[in-house]
């Protein structure tokens, strides 16, 4: 029998697919599971709260495939995945959608002090003069990575009478031409746009993208978000900027240790946060555990 983990709270209803397909035992659970015996497992189906290390994969000699409910693959050591053999298999679009509109709600939630105004009225105050936001329309709003998410969430802004640059060295002009933004350098991203956004995979060349020297040729009064990944944005450049004044707010989905604990950014006031929602949602999660699912059992 083929035995198959599915772990992080994977939408069962997605799982289809295996539970349908006579040989495939399913079993839901964790890694950590005391009822499950990780050595028979040939197929580990993980979100991104599980961590493929090497020490995992020690206890998984079995093992034939993984699949990432998702996209981003920086939870799985791949090179030690690859040097034993293991397949990995993702679900690249099936969550875009809810990603780029989770990201279009963090950046009106920002710029309109949703969470705080909701906070302070749910105290009990009444503080219209302090919750005073900004428009989005004709604001300029800068792409870092112009790949599924940011070309959605370029789309969502223009229609809301932004226009958009975007930074991303594989994006050729035609693409950028179609769908209506301005093809740009790092440095005029950085320069010129009113809120920046990343929505790069998190890899050696964009870890800490936006530090302590990049973050200093953002305009003054500059927003940012991150619904990518944590360190993309190198957390403690983003508070000293925003201590200082120079970096206006900041929306967070992500961060660079999960859940962040008792960081310096969940203190400031012009930070809004959510727990790594961004594919948190209904049609998203069944997609994607439909798409591994699917991938799996052809493996199988
Ligand atoms: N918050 C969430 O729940 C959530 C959900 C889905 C995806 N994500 C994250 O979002 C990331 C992007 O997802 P996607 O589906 O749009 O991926 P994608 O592969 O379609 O797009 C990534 C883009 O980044 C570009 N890129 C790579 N290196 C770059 C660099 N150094 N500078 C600028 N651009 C660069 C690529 O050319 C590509 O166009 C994922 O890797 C994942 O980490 C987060
Ligand atoms: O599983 C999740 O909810 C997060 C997925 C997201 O980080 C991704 O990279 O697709």
């Amino acid at each position: 029998m083929f035995q198959v983990l599915a772990a992080d709270s994977i939408k069962e209803e997605g799982l289809q697919p295996l539970l349908e397909q006579d040989g495939i035992q399913v079993h839901i659970g964790s890694v950590d599971s005391t009822s499950i015996d990780l050595q028979k497992i040939d197929a580990l189906i993980v979100r991104s709260a599980t961590k493929v290390t090497s020490e995992l994969l020690d206890r998984m000699p079995s093992l034939k495939i993984v699949g990432r409910a998702g996209v981003g693959v920086d939870n799985i050591d791949i090179a030690e995945a690859t040097k034993r053999g293991i397949i990995i298999v993702n679900a690249p679009d099936g969550n875009t959608i809810s990603t780029a509109e989770h990201t279009f709600a963090m950046m009106s939630a920002l710029m309109r002090n949703i969470p705080q105004a909701h906070a302070s009225l749910k105290n009990g105050e009444w503080k219209r003069n302090q919750y005073i936001g900004n428009e989005l329309y004709g604001k300029n709003l800068g792409i870092i990575g112009m790949g599924r998410i940011g070309s959605e969430l370029a789309k969502r802004a223009r229609a809301f009478g932004m226009s958009v640059k975007v930074y991303d060295p594989f994006l050729t002009m035609e693409r950028a031409e179609v769908l209506g933004v301005q093809l740009s350098s790092f440095d005029d991203v950085l320069a010129e746009t009113d809120i920046i956004s990343v929505h790069t995979p998190l890899t050696k060349e964009t870890k800490g993208l936006l530090n302590e020297k990049t973050l200093s040729q953002t305009k003054k009064g500059v927003y940012l978000l991150n619904c990518a990944r944590g360190g993309i944005i190198d957390e403690i450049a983003l508070a000293h900027y925003i201590e200082n004044g120079h970096v206006a707010g900041a929306a967070l989905d992500v961060f660079e240790v999960e859940p962040p604990g008792d960081h310096p950014l969940l203190k400031l006031d012009s930070v809004i946060i959510t727990p790594h929602l961004g594919a948190s949602t209904k049609e998203a999660q069944l997609n994607v555990a439909t798409q591994v699912a699917r991938e799996i059992s052809t493996f199988f």
